[in-house]
């Protein structure tokens, strides 16, 4: 059985910019009101226990595709799964096979990083988590933090606190929105060697980030998103040498600016 299944899937969003007085302008007079498409058709899978890289240039439709996975939004068309469960209409059983480390720092100011990582482990009805948590804290350098307020922690230590929040119900499918934006080089290490042992022991890992380098070293295979749609989809190494090109950077920008001429492989 597939990690992640999408097919078909189309997102348009009925711009945000029509809020407020720019309702009341008729839309031929303001091109901001007409709805706009962040995803166009997309389809693809991810099986079990891949290191799979989503990448793409900013508002190219990663965080709205992670978005219709979780659940957190409907798509327009097309469906999605994970692990064989459809993300609506067996949306439970979807959101327990998948951890997800969000791009925005969003976190409880008045609870300890303890506190919180109890809370998200009741959300699926796991009580007495504290051995799997403090796993968690350790290889995320977090072990000295444990009882320190949320409020208290600096920007990368909160980025580890979201990274430990996706695991605590020990997800088998696990999707990183640009988890390493703005954290050192220490927790780079730290976190990307628990995120591969994570990949060796059997989960499947999803990632998106604009590092090319971590996702040449790490992702198995890539799908390249541009304006809503895939524009190359292959192995890393395939991508590469499709293009000619001697590192991911190099790949990405030829296919970004100038596309691929074969078809794109599945
Ligand atoms: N709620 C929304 N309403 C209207 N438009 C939206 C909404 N959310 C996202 N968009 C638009 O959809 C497009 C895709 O956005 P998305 O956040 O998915 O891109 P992204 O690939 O994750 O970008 P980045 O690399 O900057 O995080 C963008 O043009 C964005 O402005």
């Amino acid at each position: 059985m597939s990690a992640v299944q999408v097919q078909h899937l189309s997102k348009v969003y009925n711009s945000v910019r029509n809020a407020g007085w720019r309702r009341f302008l008729p839309s031929r007079a303001d091109p901001a009101r007409a709805p706009f498409r962040a995803l166009d058709n997309v389809s693809f899978t991810v099986e079990e226990g891949e290191f799979f890289g989503l990448l793409g240039p900013n508002g190219a439709g990663k965080t709205t595709l992670i978005s219709l996975l979780a659940g957190l939004s409907h798509p327009t068309a097309g469906s999605a799964s994970i692990c064989g469960f459809d993300v609506a209409a067996q949306y439970k059983q979807a959101r327990r096979s998948l951890g997800v480390v969000p791009q925005e720092l969003v976190y409880d100011p008045f609870f300890t990083v303890r506190e919180t990582l109890r809370l998200q482990s009741g959300y699926f009805g796991i009580h007495r988590n504290d051995d799997w948590i403090d796993e968690i804290l350790h290889n995320l350098g977090l072990t000295d933090k444990a009882d320190a307020n949320m409020r208290a922690l600096s920007g990368g230590m909160k980025r580890r606190v979201l990274v430990a929040q996706a695991l605590v119900h020990r997800p088998p499918v696990i999707i990183l929105d640009e988890p390493t934006a703005g954290v050192d080089v220490d927790l780079r290490r730290s976190l990307w060697d628990f995120i591969v042992r994570l990949n060796k022991s059997g989960h499947t890992i999803m990632l998106t980030t604009h590092y090319l380098e971590e996702a040449e070293a790490l992702c198995n295979r890539i799908a390249l998103l541009k304006r809503g749609q895939i524009v190359a989809l292959d192995t890393t190494q395939a991508l590469m040498a499709r293009v000619g090109g001697r590192d991911l950077e190099e790949a990405f920008v030829h296919i970004m600016h100038n596309g691929l001429q074969e078809e794109i492989a599945s």
